[in-house]
């Protein structure tokens, strides 16, 4: 199967990663960037084509024409004019998949051929080593065979979930989103301990490797159905102990509230951004 990559920042470049680490041959990956200097640079860290926009304002079509699957990766305000640009580059029963959130599959599909199968996806840049998530909106013109090819190139990388478009919102707020909120839980546990006198290389390792032990053990409890986030937490907290003294602090700070609004803003951004798309186009 060939692929082609338009756009390689973090969340394209993270999807190839998952991919040549499953398995992809890079061969069969062809990418595109705006500019030469990062199409040189993604080049030398993936090992694949990389063909640069602005040596080449063909780039984008040469890499389309010769793909079975098509990866749209730049930002959202530029999906449909990049949609419009390899329109008639395509080959038919190309599948286009883009991971842009906001730009929906009506838009996709006006600005591309008639019949041009499309993918609406939200993925998450754990793709990159194998515990991404995925949210897939078929389009109208998608077979079911070729839901399951891309279900099966992107499953090779993480968990995929083929969900109405009515849905996304709310997964980019969990799962597209999410691994952020992740990140800046694990910076402030990390300055926390600099604060209380740790080597910032130990308080950084300790932060990183128990929000990882922390994940993979509520993935676990979550698939085995033994036990749910809150019961996890709870069989952390001895009984007028540590964590229960710590847990009392994030709850009087309102985290559990803050948790809440940041992936209903996160959704509400993104329903944001589709009407703001919608009225440019
Ligand atoms: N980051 C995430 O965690 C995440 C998660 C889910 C979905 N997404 C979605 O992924 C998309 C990309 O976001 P990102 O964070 O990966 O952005 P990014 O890091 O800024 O990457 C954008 C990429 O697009 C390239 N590009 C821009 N215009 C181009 C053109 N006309 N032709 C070819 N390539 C072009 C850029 O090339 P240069 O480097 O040369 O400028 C860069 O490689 C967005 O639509 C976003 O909604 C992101
Ligand atoms: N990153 C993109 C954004 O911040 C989409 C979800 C994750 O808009």
């Amino acid at each position: 199967m060939r692929i082609a990559m338009l756009g390689l920042g973090s969340m394209n470049g993270a999807i190839l990663s998952g991919f040549l680490a499953s398995g992809v041959s890079a061969d069969d990956v062809v990418a595109t960037s705006r500019s030469a200097a990062s199409a040189r640079a993604r080049a030398a860290e993936h090992g694949v084509t990389v063909l640069a926009e602005e040596d080449d304002a063909e780039a984008n079509r040469r890499a389309a024409a010769e793909a079975d699957v098509v990866f749209l990766g730049v930002k959202p305000h530029g999906i449909v004019a990049l949609c419009t640009e390899i329109r008639d580059a395509l080959r038919p029963e190309a599948v286009v998949v883009s991971v842009a959130a906001a730009v929906d599959l009506q838009m996709m599909q006006d600005a591309l051929r008639a019949g041009q199968p499309v993918i609406r996806s939200m993925p998450n840049t754990p793709l990159s080593v194998g515990l991404g998530v995925v949210g897939l909106v078929p389009g109208a013109h998608v077979t079911a065979d070729q839901t399951d090819r891309v279900k099966g190139l992107l499953g090779a990388c993480g968990a995929v979930h083929v969900i109405d478009e009515a849905q996304i919102d709310a997964l980019t707020g969990i799962s597209g989103s999410g691994p952020a909120y992740a990140f800046h839980l694990a910076e402030h546990m990390a300055a926390a301990g600099v604060e209380l006198g740790l080597d910032p290389a130990l308080a950084a390792d300790l932060a990183a490797r128990t929000v990882q032990g922390a994940g993979t053990m509520l993935v676990e409890n979550h698939i085995s159905g033994a036990a749910d986030a809150a019961a996890l937490r709870r069989a952390v907290c001895s009984p007028n102990g540590t964590t229960e003294r710590a847990i009392g602090q994030l709850d009087s700070h309102g985290v559990p509230e803050a948790v809440v609004a940041a992936v209903k803003a996160s959704a509400d951004r993104a329903a944001e951004m589709t009407a703001q798309l919608r009225e440019q186009v």
